[in-house]
């Protein structure tokens, strides 16, 4: 249940063994720490699966005390258990010394065999302790493992997994269910980390909330509960023109794409929405549209004519729009307004070869919405898809919005969110330019370019999951008003 913005908060390893001293600094000693953390995992345990033999693996660090310690409370419930260590015990120190100390059963040495007869395997091996890829035997048992098939919950992240990144160092074997304490890290949420750790339970160890007032922790898992009181919801004395005018500039290629940005742009509420069309293509776009009003744009300066009305705050520049020089003369004319604008897919391409020419002109609010392979031509950038998307915001001053199954949405000033309510049904051709759409249509009613981004790249995954398999881009704009309904629902139970 996320009742306030913090508790969407994302932690780093590194963060959370901030968090950690924080805690035992507020008073909170470590050992009551790990006795929370692996009474939660037997919690988990015992609430997930039926009694069955379980291994439990133990590695050398707090993780693998957070492992004796779940062990303890499984064995005392009933469940038929073997403990299995990986390394020297007796070279165990700091807390998980004391609880492995009192482990009244057999401490075994894990090794491949260890596995045999469990029915379900604890991994307690390494957590966020990881500061390198697995080698010789620990990878081997890992290896076996994964290789085992047989379910894991995995202890704070399966062992191997970089809680930073979610990326794998080395194997991984792949959990069913990991328990992690305090807040969820990145690597819970991005790919290929989300898969890896299956289901995620977060549990509170009893580290108060405020040791974050201590922390600029400032990546979250996006959620209503980060930009609902700011949604621009209609107000009773509104008019069209309080609402603001979207432009979307067509393109004279897929004249299909530009109209999606339209219709989203329409469907989150922007009062007026115009799509800017090629002169020889105008007569395809009108009699298409009909909310939507459709401008001829003659070239070369046909957009600044229409940009003159300065009514028009947000403009759409990318959907169907082609590589050639009269998109990057409408990226040009749009930025120059330094009113709101999106730039998607060939408006970020075309300047590839020379990203600063675009960067040195994104003065105003500014989103880029490309994907892996759009922003690997204007970013060369290393480090987790977070890091990435971050740099890349710093560099350019516009907010990014790096789309994948785990999207980023990152700000200039460091906030960045990761998205993850986004189904796999959203792989079609045509959802980008109706997420552009959406972007532009937040932001012609006055949302800040990150807020815009975070609300609708959530309403966008939103809409897709309700509507569910069989999904085609034109039936997201329609399936929006459900979404609304049920944020205005929302809004009004929190206002009340
Ligand atoms: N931070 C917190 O708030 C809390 C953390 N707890 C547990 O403490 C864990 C972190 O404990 P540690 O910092 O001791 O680290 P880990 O227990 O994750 O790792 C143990 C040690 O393994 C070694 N190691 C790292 N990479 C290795 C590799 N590739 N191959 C072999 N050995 C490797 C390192 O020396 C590391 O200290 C968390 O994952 C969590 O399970 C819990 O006890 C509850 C509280
Ligand atoms: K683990």
């Amino acid at each position: 249940m996320v009742s306030s913005p913090s508790c969407t908060t994302l932690l780093t390893p590194a963060q959370m063994q901030a968090a950690d001293r924080a805690a035992i600094n507020a008073g909170v000693s470590g050992l009551a720490l790990m006795e929370a953390a692996g009474a939660a995992v037997a919690n988990a345990v015992a609430a997930h699966y039926r009694r069955c033999p379980i291994v439990v693996l133990c590695g050398p660090g707090n993780n693998g005390g957070d492992g004796f310690v779940a062990a303890r409370h499984l064995r005392d419930a009933g469940w038929p258990l073997r403990l299995a260590y990986w390394g020297d015990p007796t070279t165990i120190t700091g807390d998980a010394a004391y609880f492995a100390e009192r482990w009244t059963g057999q401490i075994e040495a894990a090794t491949p065999a260890t596995l045999a007869g469990a029915e379900l395997v604890i991994d307690a091996l390494l957590g966020a302790g990881l500061s390198r890829g697995l080698e010789g035997s620990l990878a081997a048992l890992v290896q076996a493992l994964a290789d085992s098939k047989l379910p894991i919950c995995a202890v704070d992240v399966p062992t191997g997994l970089d809680g930073a990144s979610g990326q794998p160092m080395g194997v991984v074997a792949p959990a069913e269910l990991t328990v992690t304490f305090f807040r969820k890290k990145p690597g819970h949420l991005l790919m290929p980390g989300r898969q890896l750790c299956g289901k995620v339970v977060l549990a509170d160890i009893g580290i108060p909330a405020t040791v974050l007032d201590t922390m600029d922790a400032q990546v979250s898992e996006n959620h209503p509960a980060l930009w609902l009181d700011r949604y621009p919801w209609p107000t009773l004395d509104a008019h069209k023109y309080q609402r603001g005018h979207a432009v979307v500039v067509g393109g004279s290629i897929m004249a299909g794409a530009s109209r999606l940005a339209a219709m989203a742009c329409a469907r989150i509420g922007a009062g007026l929405v115009t799509l800017a069309a090629p002169q020889d293509v105008w007569p395809i776009y009108a009699g298409a549209l009909t909310s939507i009003m459709v401008q001829p744009m003659a070239d070369p300066d046909g957009l600044a004519d229409i940009l003159s009305d300065a009514r028009k705050n947000a403009i759409v520049v990318g959907p169907g729009a082609g590589l050639g020089q009269t998109t990057r003369r409408h990226v040009e004319q749009a930025l120059a307004t330094q009113r709101a604008v999106v730039l998607d897919a060939d408006a970020i391409s075309v300047f590839a070869a020379e990203p600063q020419a675009l960067f040195r002109l994104i003065d105003g609010p500014c989103v880029l919405t490309p994907h892996d392979g759009e922003f690997g031509r204007l970013f060369s950038v290393q480090g987790s898809k977070l890091q990435r998307a971050s740099q890349a915001a710093r560099l350019s001053g516009a907010v990014i919005v790096l789309k994948g199954a785990d999207t980023v949405v990152a700000a200039p000033d460091g906030r960045c969110v990761i998205n993850t309510n986004a189904p796999p049904d959203l792989a079609t051709g045509g959802t980008g330019d109706v997420l552009a759409g959406l972007i532009a249509g937040l932001m012609a009613q006055g949302l800040s370019p990150y807020d815009a981004g975070c609300t609708a790249v959530w309403i966008h995954g939103e809409a897709a999951r309700l509507f569910g398999p069989g999904l085609v881009s034109e039936d997201l704009p329609p399936a929006i008003p459900r979404v609304l309904r049920r944020l205005r629902r929302r809004a009004e139970a929190r206002s009340a």
